[in-house]
C-alpha cells in the first residue's frame, strides 16, 4: 500500500467575510502529481496554506505524513514556494546560494552554521535546476525565471518528499514555462516528490499531473486525468470543448 502524504476530510476554512472553503476530503498518496485548479477565489490558496498551518482550520481536520496537520513539526519533509513571491530587488544582498542556503538554515536550530555538507547539498541543487553558474550572483540581478528556478532550489534544498507550489509559472514566459513543467515531472519522476501544484494553466496541467482537484468551495472534482477526462458531469461543467483541450494527453 502506498503512504499517504496528505488527507484532509471535511475540511472547511473561513475568513472574516465568510466561508471560503467546505467539506473537502482529499487523499493524496506518495509520488501523486496533484494538479489544483479552479476559478478565481476558489479557495486554492487556502487549502494550501492550511495544510501549511498558515491558515487555520475552521471545521474538519488535514492530516500530514498521517500526522494531524495541528501537531505536524517535521517541515523539513515539505518544501513550499508560496503564490506571489515578490521577486527581489536588484540590490537586495544575498547571491542564489545564500538564498538556497537560507532553505536550509532556517530549519536549523541555534548556532545557526552552514556544514561542508550544507554547502554541498547546496551545490548539487543549484547543478540539478541548472543554476550553478549563476551561483555567485545576486538574486535580484536575475531574470524573473532564473529567481523562479532559484526559489524552487530553495525549497527543494531539504529533500522534500512533499512540494507544494502556489501558481509557480504565473510570471514565466511559455518557453520557461514549459520547461519548468518538465523540470518538475523530472523531480516528481525520478525522485519520487509528491507534488501539489496549483495553477490557472488548464492547458498543461494535463500534460504532466497525475491528478486533478477541481475546486469551487467545494470540491467539483478529484480523481485522476483518466477519470476527469471521462467524466459526463466535467463534460457539462466545462464543455466538451474545455474537457478535451484538458484532456490532449488522455
Ligand atoms: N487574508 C484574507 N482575508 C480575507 N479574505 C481572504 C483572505 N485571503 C483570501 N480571502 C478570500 O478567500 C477567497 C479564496 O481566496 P484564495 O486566495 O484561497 O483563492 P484562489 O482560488 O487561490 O484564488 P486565485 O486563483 O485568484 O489565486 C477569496 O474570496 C478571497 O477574497
Amino acid at each position: 500500500m502506498q503512504a499517504e502524504v496528505v488527507r484532509t476530510e471535511r475540511l472547511g476554512c473561513s475568513y472574516y467575510s465568510g466561508p471560503v472553503l467546505e467539506n473537502v476530503s482529499i487523499s493524496v498518496q506518495a509520488g501523486d502529481y496533484v494538479g489544483i485548479v479552479g476559478p478565481n477565489g476558489s479557495g486554492k490558496s487556502t487549502l494550501v496554506r492550511a495544510l501549511m498551518g498558515l491558515n487555520d482550520i475552521g471545521s474538519g481536520s488535514a492530516e500530514l505524513f498521517g500526522v494531524p496537520s495541528e501537531r505536524f513539526s517535521q517541515w523539513g519533509r515539505i518544501g513550499y514556494l508560496p503564490q506571489h513571491v515578490k521577486l527581489f530587488n536588484p540590490v537586495f544582498p544575498a547571491t542564489v546560494a545564500e538564498t538556497v542556503a537560507l532553505g536550509l538554515l532556517s530549519l536549523k536550530r541555534f548556532p545557526r552554521r552552514m556544514t561542508r555538507h550544507d554547502r554541498h547539498r547546496v551545490e548539487r541543487i543549484l547543478d540539478e535546476l541548472g543554476v550553478h553558474d549563476l551561483a555567485g550572483k545576486l538574486i535580484g540581478e536575475l531574470s524573473g525565471g532564473q529567481q523562479q528556478r532559484v526559489l524552487l532550489a530553495r525549497a527543494l534544498v531539504n529533500n522534500p518528499e512533499l512540494l507544494i507550489l502556489d501558481e509557480p509559472t504565473a510570471a514565466l514566459d511559455p518557453e520557461t514555462r514549459e520547461r519548468f513543467y518538465r523540470l518538475l515531472r523530472d523531480i516528481n519522476q525520478d525522485r519520487r516528490v509528491t507534488v501539489l501544484l496549483v495553477t490557472h494553466d488548464m492547458g498543461t496541467i494535463g500534460l504532466y499531473a497525475s491528478k486533478l482537484l477541481y475546486l469551487d468551495k467545494r470540491v467539483l472534482f478529484y480523481g485522476s486525468f483518466e477519470e476527469f477526462c471521462h467524466s459526463a458531469d466535467m463534460s457539462l461543467l466545462f464543455g466538451e470543448h474545455s474537457q478535451h483541450l484538458m484532456c490532449h494527453r488522455h
